[in-house]
């Protein structure tokens, strides 16, 4: 094994944050805390959390339970790929899918992920070659709308296409769960059960990581050697451990105002591991008014990185590059374990459960709203204003520049904001959507997000509404070219999708978060005006 196949490694760069972070490390050691994490006890996050955390905590021990899952996964690829079917789809939200797309983006494995309602993107996926398609259906609830959208959009064309859909549906999902009684009713191929008692975002080393990776070809055995390589490490109650470091630094941080936590990959080697560790981190922190922000930039030059201010922390996936406060190195697997660790102590130093997400359903609650109003089309709302192939929701301006520069001024004059892009698009043929990040960060100065809508709603969601007070958000929505019926259910993906942005615009609104929402009736053009118009602005 070469040596970064083992153990992890977590620097703090800054001799003055490694002074600042030793109380909080100290305290974590006096308490032993890591041994007792290790140990799955629920008392260490006090005692309102303490029920939730007694049914939340098998995690710690996954790289040991998770083994028998490996052999079960390669038979069914074995025979899947026997009877001709080699492309994997996944349908699953937040946890249920974002592990996966880590492990095989990092593997270089192909996977196609759904964690999307915009039409065009599942039509994308519709239209590859079903014959060899195997679909996977993640969710531990068993109740996500997204997911169990998908799964009928797919049975429906399975069995349009002459295939049949209970041999190509395979299900990820708890036991006792609505979707695990609907795949014995219907028969679907094989049901993997997870265990209960691991939280979705703590679930990468679960059924929930390893079945879809595994199908589609990764060495997951691989990821709990990785796991099980650190695991008596982040036990350890010492200054070693790096999750105690890890977890006592960010503390640090963040009672120095600097919550906001930049990811820059530095050459990890691991593709896409901030969006991962987005979820986790969110949605296990941002919560009763505090928490940490996790920003997810394109490389350590870029703006937020290179250029990040006294609220943030920027953290390099890799070895250790200017201006980076903090390192993490370590294989996948490895650190999965650590950033999991380290972030129920962090939750244990910022005096809060790691394990709910309490103001998640909220946004839910109010797509379910409107989707049972006859018109899901705006509820009758009129623009503000009509700018070309923009319209603009939510904020009184003649135009896009001006409501542009009213955002973006009431940001940089509040203290310590950020911007939060939410883009409920196709993040694959709308990719390009994403250089709005850098563009607001560089033009703004402010720590700025991008999620792709909705699936930030099962990860940084949480923290939008729950955490620190001081977002501004700016939500995109476009017109869908095409639309797809949501079979035996009254809406449509497309209708699906707005409600999505719709009611978590209302519920910001709600807590007091300014919201500025564009809708593009022209997707590519919208786009281009708004990129043009950010330009322009002094
Ligand atoms: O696996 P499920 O139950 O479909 O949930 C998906 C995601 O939704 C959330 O429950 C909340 O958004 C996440 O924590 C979870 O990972």
């Amino acid at each position: 094994m070469a040596a970064e196949e083992t153990g992890a490694g977590v620097t703090i760069v800054d001799p003055a944050l490694e002074q600042q972070a030793k109380p909080l490390a100290d305290s974590l050691i006096a308490d032993k805390a890591a041994s007792r994490l290790a140990a799955q006890d629920p008392t260490l996050w006090g005692t309102e959390a303490e029920a939730e955390a007694a049914i939340r905590l098998s995690w710690t021990t996954l790289h040991k339970s998770s083994r028998p899952l490996i052999g079960e996964i390669e038979a069914l690829r074995t025979e899947l790929r026997s009877e001709g079917v080699d492309r994997v789809v996944l349908a699953g939200m937040g946890g249920s899918s974002l592990a996966p797309e880590v492990i095989t983006g990092t593997e270089g494995v192909a996977l196609t992920v759904l964690d999307t309602t915009d039409p065009g993107q599942v039509a994308d996926a519709l239209a590859g070659d079903l014959e060899r398609t195997v679909l996977v259906v993640s969710s531990k609830s068993g109740g996500t709308v997204e997911t169990d959208s998908h799964r009928r959009i797919f049975a429906k064309a399975f069995s349009d296409n002459g295939i049949d859909a209970k041999r190509r549906i395979v299900v990820v999902t708890d036991p006792g769960s609505p979707l695990a009684e609907l795949s014995e009713q219907e028969g679907y191929r094989k049901v993997f059960l997870a265990d209960p008692h691991v939280g979705g975002r703590y679930s990468a080393l679960t059924a929930f990581g390893l079945v879809p990776a595994g199908l589609a070809g990764a060495d997951v055995a691989r990821l709990l050697d990785q796991a099980a390589g650190v695991a008596d490490q982040l036990a350890a109650d010492s200054e070693a451990n790096p999750a105690v470091r890890l977890a006592a630094a960010l503390g640090a941080r963040h009672a120095q105002n600097a919550e906001k936590v930049v990811f820059a990959d530095t050459g990890s080697g691991i593709k896409g591991f901030g969006d991962w560790a987005e979820q986790l981190i969110a949605e296990s922190t941002g919560k009763q008014g505090t928490g940490l922000l996790p920003v997810v930039v394109e490389s350590p030059e870029a703006a937020g990185f290179a250029d990040a201010g006294a609220d943030a922390t920027p953290v390099a996936v890799g070895h250790a590059a200017a201006p980076a406060q903090l390192s993490v190195t370590g294989p996948l697997g490895a650190q999965f374990l650590l950033w999991e660790f380290a972030t129920a102590l962090a939750g244990r130093l910022l005096g809060i459960n790691p394990f709910d997400q309490p103001d998640v359903e909220a946004a839910k609650k109010a797509a379910r709203a409107l989707l049972d109003q006859p018109s899901t089309s705006d509820s009758g709302a009129k623009p503000s204003f009509t700018d070309g192939a923009i319209e603009g929701y939510g904020l009184d301006a003649a135009d896009l520049r001006e409501a542009l520069k009213s955002f973006v001024d009431s940001a940089t004059g509040a203290p310590s904001a950020y911007l939060a892009v939410q883009a409920y698009l196709d993040r694959l043929d709308d990719a390009s959507a994403a250089v709005l990040r850098p563009q607001l960060a560089k033009k703004t100065g402010l720590q700025t997000t991008f999620g792709w809508g909705p699936r930030f709603l099962h990860s940084t969601g949480q923290y939008h509404k729950g955490g620190h007070p001081n977002g501004f958000f700016l939500q995109l929505t476009g017109a869908a070219e095409q639309d797809l019926d949501v079979p035996d259910r009254p809406y449509t993906l497309a209708g699906l999708q707005l409600a999505q942005a719709l009611g978590d615009g209302q519920v910001l609104a709600e807590h007091g978060r300014p919201v500025l929402r564009l809708h593009f009736t022209d997707r590519a053009a919208g786009l281009a005006q708004l990129v043009a118009a950010l330009e322009d602005l002094a």
